[in-house]
């Protein structure tokens, strides 16, 4: 889809981009490449679990080699691991350094960096509080998966839609924009999902707080390079997860 607006459109702006990572080494510097030529005025901050494989200390170097400096940080949690935490201290970073929008993606390049402007536009002239990257609406697509794993997503995406009463049909992808000073209106969660469900549940707070949810279609492609932290388990526990969120007020 072609960008309506100039890359540095959104220059008055504070903007993070947050990528989470476990094991991206093979591409954490493209995506922070793509992410800088996106949106050369936003501030990218990459939260990695204490990657095996390095991924922190790549993203590090790449800050010194291309000059980056401050415009890429680098997070290392020691002694956690889940992607819901990765994506909670992500906000924490966009809140204390009291940025304007907090964009989340991937880190494998399942989301394309070049869509950013397109969200972040659609925040703005939408004067939407989040904007949802979705898979499922006219104009979304996910390219790469094997037919099972995408009817499954689109099941559990059409109920947990309907058992929560989201305005939105891309429940659990993570390619958002946020209005900060929504994530920093919330009430910290009493029990909140670690996990991949995290993505559903800071979705729901939002909308239940009166947060205008506006959705864009994206194309979804999968990892060429790493694997896949997704695993059943956690795919149930995400799923099941809804019912515990029925419960959050
Ligand atoms: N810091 C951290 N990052 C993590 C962890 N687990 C996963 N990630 C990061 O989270 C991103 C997505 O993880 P994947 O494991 O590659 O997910 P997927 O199977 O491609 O996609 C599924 O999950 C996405 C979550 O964003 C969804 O967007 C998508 O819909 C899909 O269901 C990647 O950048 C990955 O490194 C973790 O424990 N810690």
């Amino acid at each position: 889809m072609p960008h309506s607006v100039a890359p540095d459109f959104a220059s008055g702006q504070r903007i993070l981009v947050g990528i989470c990572t476990y094991n991206e080494a093979a591409n954490v510097k493209t995506m922070l490449t793509k992410i800088r030529e996106a949106l050369p005025n936003a501030v990218c901050l990459v939260v990695d679990d204490d990657s095996p494989d390095g991924t922190a200390e790549i993203a590090r170097r790449y800050a010194e080699e291309s000059g980056a400096g401050d415009s890429v940080l680098v997070k290392v949690r020691k002694d956690e691991r889940g992607l819901g935490g990765a994506i909670r201290a992500a906000m924490q970073t966009a809140i204390d350094g009291k940025y304007d929008l907090f964009c989340n993606m991937d880190a494998d390049l399942s989301h394309d960096p070049a869509d950013l402007p397109r969200l972040v536009s659609t925040c703005l002239n939408e004067n939407a509080d989040v904007v949802v990257g979705s898979r499922y609406i006219e104009g979304g697509a996910i390219v790469g998966w094997p037919w099972r794993r995408k009817v499954m997503s689109g099941l559990i995406n059409a109920f947990t839609r309907k058992m929560l009463r989201l305005p939105v049909h891309d429940a659990s992808g993570s390619y958002r924009c946020y209005r900060v000073r929504c994530l920093a209106g919330l009430d910290p969660p009493r029990n909140p999902s670690d996990g991949y469900a995290f993505i559903q549940e800071v979705l729901l707070r939002l909308h239940r707080d009166g947060a205008k949810c506006v959705e864009v279609p994206i194309t979804f492609t999968e990892r060429v390079h790493g694997t896949s932290k997704l695993n059943f388990r956690e795919a149930m526990r995400s799923s099941l997860t809804v019912f515990r969120l029925l419960a959050v007020r």
